[in-house]
């Protein structure tokens, strides 16, 4: 049975691409004339020792930052040319969990629905399936930090957007957790997805279209 192609770049072609990057924070080079693409249906994992730029690099790569030299390409185009496209495919999760801890999960979701315009989903399920039954009506500072991990990446079950940009998506979580998110990862790939993270873990399934960009520490 052929899996419909629901992207506007088909698995295999190239979705971003990043030429010559270069990024200074502190008087530093954390890292110069740095080049990636990224294809469809392909995950990139960023290594690196603390410090290196990981984060760094996710934030240029997401648009959240310039780099001091080169350019980023969406689509064969400059980013900067097509934001909104850009930003409309794009779901970024940072090293913060990024949720409101005041609303609820179920709030969240709601919220974040209505960001993405996602269609409306059974939430109750969702935050089911991610072990957070019982707890969608609590506020999320009352939840502990795996359970607001959890709330976190939720936004990847109704995300739309090809491409994911996930800084330590792993953090807090347990190894139940961690195996649904690399089963979730799969299905996206699968799908023609891509997803770039960055992790201290060794990733455990075998995805077929797995590269690795080590970012070594600069003095
Ligand atoms: N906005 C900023 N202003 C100043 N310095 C920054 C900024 N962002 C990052 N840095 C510095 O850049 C360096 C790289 O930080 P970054 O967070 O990219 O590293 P990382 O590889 O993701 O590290 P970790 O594995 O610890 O998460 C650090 O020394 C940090 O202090």
């Amino acid at each position: 049975m052929n899996i419909p192609q629901p992207f506007s770049v088909s698995s295999g072609q190239i979705l971003l691409e990043a030429k010559g990057l270069s990024c200074i924070r502190q008087d530093r080079v954390l890292f110069e004339q740095l080049s990636l693409t990224v294809h469809g249906g392909e995950l990139l994992q960023i290594a690196g020792k603390n410090g290196a730029g990981k984060s760094s690099l996710l934030r240029l790569l997401a648009g959240l930052a310039h780099p001091d030299e080169g350019d980023i390409y969406y689509r064969q185009q400059p980013l900067a040319q097509q934001a909104a496209d850009y930003a409309a495919d794009l779901c970024y999760i940072g090293h913060q969990s990024g949720i409101h801890e005041q609303l609820t999960a179920l709030e969240n979701l709601r919220f974040w629905r209505a960001a993405v315009q996602a269609p409306a989903g059974d939430d109750y399920a969702l935050l089911g399936r991610l072990g957070l039954a019982g707890l969608e009506d609590i506020p999320c500072r009352m939840l502990s930090a795996g359970q607001q991990r959890r709330v976190s990446l939720a936004r990847l079950w109704f995300s739309q957007g090809q491409l994911w940009i996930l800084d330590e998506p792993f953090t807090a979580l347990d190894q139940t957790a961690i195996a649904l998110l690399q089963q979730h990862f799969l299905q996206h790939l699968q799908r023609g997805g891509s997803i770039v993270l960055t992790t201290h873990q060794s990733l455990s399934l075998q995805y077929a279209q797995l590269c690795k960009l080590e970012l070594a520490y600069r003095w």
